[in-house]
């Protein structure tokens, strides 16, 4: 059976700047505007600004670089791609995460519910007819649960930061980039050229992505037969490809679908990044709302 979902339209829009918004804040599409600042009043994603985390996110980067091989990479994608660890919904899981801090993240040291809220009710804001968006945010991150004791407790390394394909060079453009040089992969002569073991156009759904919680959820959303449209689930599965989202490598490795969905994915970055800070969502006021998307887009229960 082919089940057709409807892919939705982008519209671009150009938006004044409002004379209420304050001059060092910028205004993007959508209207979201955007903080020059994080909640530790630094600029955003900066990696090598002086600041209490620099120095531990710069050695999560190390260890990441460091053991994300292909070898590695296919074995966890084989080894949880099973979803035979555990049955919950979609909201159980947004409590577990509550207890976890991203140790890569320059730029939030809250809880996951926080940031996942945060995310979701900023796109509501923007785009109130996008349901599918605003769950997109609510869900995008919960692949951190591979954190917890129930799968593995999986070390910081393999489960969050930036993501990057491997199998190919490691591209200039990926966050503290000189750590990979301590990767066997680096001076593996069948992965270390611009095309490694892909080809051109070959399309991102062909080629392997350091694992973490990107491409679990995904696989999560998947195999449970989400019915998110395709630039949902692309969102999940890449939203942590700075290199191509942000710096434009990679785009060799496309194909036509990918190239659509990425319009979604900039749009999405945006209010996945700078909705971080220190405001607080009241949990219980929209629980009911994103009660009502995860049973319009998801089963009851899932496997994961
Ligand atoms: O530190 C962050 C965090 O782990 C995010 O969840 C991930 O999507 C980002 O790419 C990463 O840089
Ligand atoms: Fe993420
Ligand atoms: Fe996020």
């Amino acid at each position: 059976m082919t089940v057709i979902v409807e892919q939705p339209e982008l519209e671009v829009e150009v938006v004044e700047k409002k004379d209420d918004v304050e001059e060092n804040e910028l205004l993007l599409d959508g209207g979201f505007v955007v903080p020059e600042t994080n909640s530790f009043g630094q600029t955003f994603r900066d990696y090598n600004a002086e600041s209490e985390r620099q120095s531990s996110v710069e050695q999560f980067y190390r260890t990441n670089h460091i053991n994300q091989t292909y070898d590695f990479v296919k074995k966890m994608r084989e080894e949880y791609g099973v979803l035979n660890r555990v049955e919950m919904s979609i909201w159980e899981c947004c409590e577990l995460l509550n207890e976890f801090v991203d140790e890569s993240d320059p730029d939030l040291d809250e809880p996951q519910i926080e940031h996942l809220l945060q995310t979701a009710e900023a796109i509501r804001k923007d785009y109130p007819n996008e349901d599918w968006l605003h769950l997109t945010g609510l869900i995008h991150d919960l692949g951190k649960v591979l954190l917890h004791p129930s799968f593995g407790a999986l070390p910081q390394w393999a489960v969050v930061g930036d993501t990057f394909p491997v199998g190919c060079a490691f591209d200039e453009s990926v966050v503290h980039h000189k750590y990979f040089k301590e990767n066997p992969d680096y001076n593996n002569p069948a992965y270390n050229t611009k095309f490694g073991v892909y080809s051109e156009g070959c399309g991102l759904n062909n080629v392997l992505m350091s694992w973490g919680h990107d491409d679990y959820m995904y696989l999560v959303a998947k195999e449970n037969k989400s019915t998110l449209p395709s630039a949902g689930l692309f969102i999940i599965r890449y939203h942590s490809f700075y290199a191509l989202h942000r710096a434009g490598a990679y785009e060799h490795l496309m194909n036509e679908e990918d190239v659509e969905n990425l319009k979604w994915l900039k749009i999405f970055n945006k209010y996945d990044l700078y909705s971080k800070s220190k405001v607080r969502i009241d949990v219980e006021e929209v629980k009911p709302y994103y009660l009502s998307l995860i049973k319009k887009y998801f089963p009851e229960k899932l496997k994961w």
